[in-house]
């Protein structure tokens, strides 16, 4: 695979390739709103649990508030406005009866917090790790067909989203639905007529706060989108500091982040002069209701509909109806970006793994590993075809070279080899077996694949190397990330890897020998050396077969020495399969495939395909030219 091929394959693949069969990941799932709530809830079951409690506490929670209007209506109108002059003993009797609900619903309101915030942040936990685990099962290709960078997002800001409404919004909107419900039933029994004032005068505080909240809502999609831009600019300016540097632009480089900076501070600015804007109507709508019950109360009461504890006991109430109207509709707010978040983590889990184990998988004997390709056929996601019947029989312990043009299919046949993608038609075969039927755990055992650029985590050498050591994993495309302990054994087997690869030398040279940090994605290593812990990595893992993407950079004569030889123990006595980008390796193998334009041309040794009249003669004659 050349740099160009994995810089498409690290960033994306243009629409038209994809394909709907569920090849891809979808952008977001096409759930209405009560289906992805409910798939929501079947994925992180936690979030449901111990619902019906937490939502009977939230009730006691309301209906104590409730209590407070119905004391105070009693002690002025029984205890203070008495027949026979103010009843003390009454009035701290409701008093102490108001204070004892306010106590109670406090209670509860805390009960119900503990409760819903363990509830969701268990199930988020859920959420995250089953995305996670699911963008690990899906094959490369599923994977590619997303962002890296977005899908990564997919499963933590999108997660975040669902957050906040799970962990307060979803019951508080029953509350508050609860709430206004019991608050007008009271008011009804009150004064028939006064609801009917209230209800009717907060229809233009509803209508405000919905209008307000679409403004609100457009405004924060701005920041988002002005905050992704501004840490875009910022992360690339901070990456690609070198080349600022070199070609002198750093002062326009600084104008760009300025701008970016600039930009997210107006729309800040202006989502919170409109979130005050729409408060502050509410606010003074409310009021405004306060003041009408208070005229239309005081009318009602002259004319002897009202008393006067009825009257103080609605205007509660009306504060009471206050607060879940505008709560209500923050949270349908919030249900919306709760929705949209959950409807993109669920597509990310909900797209279906391709290359998938079957029930029935079998386990293999390790051994010597014999490959067979049988009119394989294959094609990238509505693209064209890029195998056309591929047929090949590798003997074991042979090292194959494949060579070709760019293009031709190489990398692509690695990959099929590895599992990391199964072929549109035909079959490959490990030791007989059609690696569909193979075990992962099996597969990944026998077979590793070396690619040019082998990742390097944050972390030592030994570390690094100790992936090898790999636990076995059952995911079709997990690589060998689960670290092992690095125990004394762990650093024995890897000092003894170094030793038999001939790389003892080098691993004394470095600062702090295998403690030596790597680096992020190993950037404090040269190039070669990543190569050199990638070859150990692979020795460790001492697999059947071992398939070798052959790295194109150059690297220093000492650093090629190194690793030439590192290769060859790496490769002796082991089926081997190198995608060759210099003839000097398709020298040195036992056979060589020549691949052309998805079609095997030719298959030989290296003297036999060199001395005929054909495609690899051809090759091997201009690359003699232009190098001796
Ligand atoms: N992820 C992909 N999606 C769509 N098409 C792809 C993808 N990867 C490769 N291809 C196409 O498949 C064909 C074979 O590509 P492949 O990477 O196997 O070639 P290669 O021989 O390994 O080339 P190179 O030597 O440049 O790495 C090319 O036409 C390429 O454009």
């Amino acid at each position: 695979m050349t740099a160009a091929t994995d810089e498409r394959e690290a960033t994306d693949v243009p629409e038209d390739l994809l394909d709907a069969d569920g090849a891809r990941i979808e952008s977001t799932s096409n759930l209405g709103v009560f289906a992805t709530l409910r798939r929501g809830i079947e994925i992180s079951p936690e979030i449901a649990r111990g619902m019906w409690v937490t939502l009977g506490l939230a009730s006691l929670a309301a209906v104590g508030r409730v209590v407070v209007p119905l004391a105070v209506q009693q002690t002025i109108d029984v205890g203070i406005l008495a027949d026979a002059g103010p009843e003390v003993g009454r009035v701290a009797l409701l008093a102490s009866l108001a204070a004892g609900a306010l106590v109670l619903a406090g209670l509860c309101a805390a009960l119900v917090n503990v409760r819903l915030f363990r509830s969701a942040e268990a199930g988020l936990a859920t959420l995250r790790v089953k995305a996670f685990r699911h963008v690990h099962d899906l094959s490369t290709l599923t994977q590619n067909t997303e962002r890296r960078g977005a899908l990564v997002s997919r499963v933590t800001n999108d997660v975040d989203t669902v957050s906040l409404f799970v962990q307060w919004g979803g019951i508080m909107l029953l509350v508050s639905a609860l709430q206004i419900v019991v608050a007008t039933g009271l008011m009804l029994v009150y004064s028939p007529i006064l609801t009917a004032v209230v209800w009717v005068a907060f229809i233009p505080m509803f209508l405000v706060i919905r209008f307000g909240q679409k403004y609100v809502n457009r405004a924060y999609t701005l920041v988002r989108e002005r905050v992704g831009a501004m840490l875009g600019a910022i992360s690339e300016a901070v990456v690609g500091a070198e080349t600022v540097r070199a070609y002198g632009v750093s002062e326009r480089t600084g104008r760009r982040i300025d701008a970016a900076v600039e930009d997210t501070r107006r729309s800040q600015a202006r989502s919170q002069i409109l979130v005050a804007a729409t408060f502050s109507s509410g606010v003074l709508i409310s009021n405004l209701v306060l003041a009408i019950v208070v005229v239309v109360g005081t009318l009602l009461g002259v004319g002897g509909g009202l008393t006067a504890g009825q009257l103080v006991a609605f205007l509660f109430l009306v504060q009471l109806f206050t607060g879940p109207v505008q709560m209500a509709t923050e949270i349908l707010n919030e249900l919306q970006n709760a929705v949209a978040g959950w409807r993109r983590v669920i597509a990310v889990i909900d797209t279906p793994v391709q290359v998938a184990e079957k029930p029935d998988a079998v386990t293999q004997e390790r051994g010597p590993a014999r490959v067979t390709l049988r009119d394989v056929r294959f094609s990238y996601p509505n693209g064209p075809e890029v195998l056309h019947g591929v047929t090949l029989d590798l003997p074991p312990r042979t090292k194959v070279a494949v060579v070709g043009q760019t293009g031709s299919g190489k990398t692509t046949i690695a990959k099929l080899v590895t599992r990391l993608m199964d072929p549109t038609a035909g079959a490959v075969e490990l030791d007989g077996v059609d690696l569909r039927d193979l075990a992962f755990a099996s597969l990944r055992e026998r077979v590793v694949l070396v690619p040019q650029e082998g990742f390097l985590f944050d972390g030592t050498v030994l570390e690094n190397a100790a992936y090898g050591l790999r636990v076995t994993t059952d995911s079709a495309t997990e690589p060998a990330v689960e670290p092992v302990e690095t125990s004394a054994a762990t650093r024995a087997a890897v000092e003894q890897a170094f030793a038999e690869l001939g790389l003892s030398d080098w691993v004394a040279d470095l600062p702090d020998g295998l403690d030596t940090e790597v680096g992020q994605r190993g950037e404090s290593l040269s190039a070669g050396e990543r190569q050199l812990v990638a070859i150990a990595r692979a020795y460790l893992a001492q697999p059947d077969l071992l398939v070798l993407d052959e790295a194109t950079s150059a690297v220093d004569p000492a650093t090629e020495v190194r690793i030439a030889r590192a290769l060859d123990s790496l490769t002796a006595g082991r089926s081997t399969i190198t995608i060759a980008h210099r003839l000097s390796t398709a020298e040195a193998s036992d056979l060589v495939v020549v691949v052309d334009e998805g079609h095997v041309a030719e298959v030989g040794p290296h003297d036999e395909l060199a001395a005929a009249d054909g495609i690899y003669a051809r090759m091997h004659a201009s690359w003699v030219a232009q190098t001796r």
